[in-house]
């Protein structure tokens, strides 16, 4: 489930009355995701046609001080033709509102659907439609510090301690073994770009082979470009528990980026360590959530140990094999 604060029908009405979004006809809270509370909302239109918007109240990952670089991103990439979500203002220009409490804003709608089981030219498209948002950020002007970085999961693993055998027995010195391999091997010289960083199947919408839109950008920051297709890759190319790795979707996957923005050597020789990184990236979330949420609640906690499986695979594989030919 997401959603955490309950705004009434009532109140979502008067906050709609500050656009020229038409009057409320239903408001239905969005299960998926777990960061944010969202909304769909219909409308009746403006102009009485009938309309959908998303409504999000963010809650306690997102810093209210992060908005305006994401409302700029978003900005930027679609007056660039990338498939992404604006942000609307009301009549007096503000995008950023407070609604029961919490900071809200109101988001175009954008159809397509989430996968959850995609085919290698699913991958494919979402691989093009990544290397299309890097070329796209181009010039974007603003930057944002990764908190998530090799320094930030240092941080992660330190709060997480000892608790960590109580997912897996041994967990907690295996991190602490990645996290000093990764220190040795992060490269430090590789391009860096706006990223999305979070590039999972539920964050790209779809309708059959065709991206339809690319949404939840509320890590997106700077740092190395080619590390978000490690993330794709991550997120993309194994059965849900990572267990097993789809090659002919990993191929894809490259193949897309490559056709879209392109591969250098050095990122294509660095792949292997990035892909250990952003594993190791979302076991650690995964793992800190874990020991930190009640087992009782409302929210489903997600699998560390499907990311330490990826973890393991990246470390054990070929690197020639991660991205196909
Ligand atoms: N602009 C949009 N257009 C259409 N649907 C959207 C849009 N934004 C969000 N959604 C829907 O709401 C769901 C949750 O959104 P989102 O992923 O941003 O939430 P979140 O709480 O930040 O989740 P998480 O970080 O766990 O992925 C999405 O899976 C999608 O179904
Ligand atoms: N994509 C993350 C959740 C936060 O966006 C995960 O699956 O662990």
């Amino acid at each position: 489930m997401a959603v955490y604060t309950h705004v009434p029908a009532e109140e979502i009405d008067a906050f709609l009355a500050r656009y020229d979004a038409g009057r409320l006809v239903s408001a239905k809270g969005i299960a998926e995701g777990v960061e944010n509370s969202n909304y769909l909302l219909e409308t009746t239109g403006h102009d009485g046609s009938g309309h959908r918007y998303i409504l999000t109240l963010y809650e306690k990952r997102v810093d209210e001080a992060d908005l305006p670089f994401f409302m700029d991103l978003l900005d930027h990439l679609g007056a660039r033709g990338c498939l992404v979500p604006r942000f609307i203002a009301d009549r007096d220009g503000q995008r950023l509102q407070t609604l029961a409490g919490r900071p809200a804003c109101l988001i175009e709608f954008l159809t397509g659907i989430s996968l959850t089981e995609p085919t290698p030219e699913q991958a494919r498209a979402t691989g093009a439609a990544l290397g299309e948002l890097h070329r796209a950020a181009e010039g974007f002007p603003l930057e944002r510090r990764n908190t998530l970085d090799l320094a930030g999961w240092h941080d992660l693993a330190d709060k997480c301690g000892e608790d960590f055998d109580q997912i897996a027995p041994g967990l907690a010195a295996r991190v602490r073994d990645e996290l000093a391999f990764l220190d040795a091997h992060w490269p430090a010289d590789l391009p860096r770009s706006v990223i999305h960083a979070d590039l999972f199947p539920d964050n790209v919408l779809m309708l059959g082979d065709r991206v339809t839109g690319l949404i939840d950008f509320y890590f997106s920051c700077t740092d190395i470009r080619v590390y978000d297709l490690a993330i794709t890759h991550s997120a993309w190319v194994f059965s849900h528990d990572g267990a097993t790795f789809f090659a002919d979707r990993a191929a894809a996957l490259g193949a897309g980026y490559d056709a879209a923005h392109g591969l250098t050597d050095a990122e294509r020789a660095a792949f292997s360590i990035l892909c250990r990184g952003a594993a190791l990236r979302f076991l650690l979330t995964r793992a800190y959530d874990w020991i930190n949420t009640p087992p009782d609640a409302l929210v489903t906690r997600k699998d560390p140990l499907a990311y330490l499986r990826r973890l393991d695979f990246y470390a054990s594989a070929n690197p020639a094999d991660l991205l196909g030919a």
